[in-house]
């Protein structure tokens, strides 16, 4: 495995997007006007954002219906060998030309993706380097399908598979470990990537109204405690007119368990500055990095 980029400080901004609708070309346009607005921070060019995320599934509904109407495919080859030019993927293009124009690292949430070799479908999350060449690309490993009586029942594998590759991609300033939503509530996932060297984990994600208010941020913290990275995940805005009403309150989470910015409900763009010294002060301060015992318990990141 190559050696992590040295960890310098950056600016990250986060796309808490609303009106996600039925139509594909006006969500990708508002998305679009949003990562634009998102680069400009808040017009200064110290404020200026190096990476840019948008939420989970932001150019279709949340639904595992909706997933093969909106399906994209990619050119994903297992040789991981992306091509934005021969991409078919109108979401792959808008993506990769807004990165481009902004000159910004952008995660760009997910989309339902299909690959074309077996026709199945992904929940599926691509990155861009500020020259728009994709150079990363994640489908959520552990789909959503939960059941609670009453409150929320859904089920993504009705129409999607699960991804079978960890994922992380490295920039000039940080290498960055990548997941989906319920991808969080799998520790080994975080625990892998940050094994690996990546400085920050960002999740793209859609909690709801049930799980939203007792997890999501308490997931977040874990994650980034028991790891002692930055974490982070992007929430679409709360639409009650929508068929899945998303928790929002988008956030960032200090290796410290401490959250730096956090969104309401509302559409709305958070920015934070991530300062590789609080990484270092918390490896330093509780060295629990240095002090596992993989004489009692595996190392699962081998
Ligand atoms: N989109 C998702 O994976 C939702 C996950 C979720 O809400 C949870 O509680 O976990």
């Amino acid at each position: 495995m190559s050696t992590a980029p040295a960890f310098k400080s950056f600016r990250l901004a986060l796309i808490q997007l609303g009106a996600v609708g039925a139509d594909k070309s006006a969500n990708l346009k508002h998305a679009r006007e949003m990562i634009m607005r998102a680069a400009q921070g808040d017009g200064t060019p110290e404020s200026r954002p190096s990476v840019v995320v948008l939420p989970e599934c932001f150019n279709s509904p949340y639904g595992h219906a909706h997933f093969p109407t909106y399906a994209e495919t990619i050119g994903y080859t297992k040789s991981r060998n992306y091509d934005v030019q021969t991409s078919e993927s109108e979401s792959v293009k808008m993506l990769s030309s807004a990165a481009k124009e902004a000159s910004v690292w952008l995660v760009g949430g997910s989309i339902p993706e299909r690959d074309p070799t077996d026709q199945r479908l992904y929940n599926t999350c691509t990155v861009y380097s500020p020259t728009g060449a994709l150079v990363a690309l994640h489908r959520k490993i552990h789909l959503f399908d939960i059941d609670i009586p009453g409150k929320i029942t859904f089920k993504e594998s009705e129409t999607l598979t699960g991804g079978s590759s960890t994922t992380f991609f490295d920039t000039d300033f940080a290498r960055i470990g990548l997941g989906i939503c319920y991808d969080v509530r799998f520790p080994e996932l975080a625990m892998i990537a940050a094994r690996k060297g990546c400085h920050l984990l960002i999740y793209p994600g859609a909690f709801n109204m049930t799980t939203g208010p007792l997890h999501w941020s308490l997931l977040q913290q874990a994650r980034a405690v028991d790891n002692q990275v930055f974490f982070s995940m992007c929430s679409p805005a709360r639409d009650l007119s929508a068929g899945y009403h998303a928790w929002g309150h988008s956030m960032v989470v200090d290796p410290f368990g401490k959250i730096l910015a956090e969104a309401d409900e509302k559409e709305c763009i958070i920015h934070t500055t991530i300062d590789p010294t609080v990484f270092q002060d918390a490896r330093a301060g509780i060295p629990v990095t240095r002090q596992r015992r993989f004489d009692v318990y595996p190392d699962v990141s081998q």
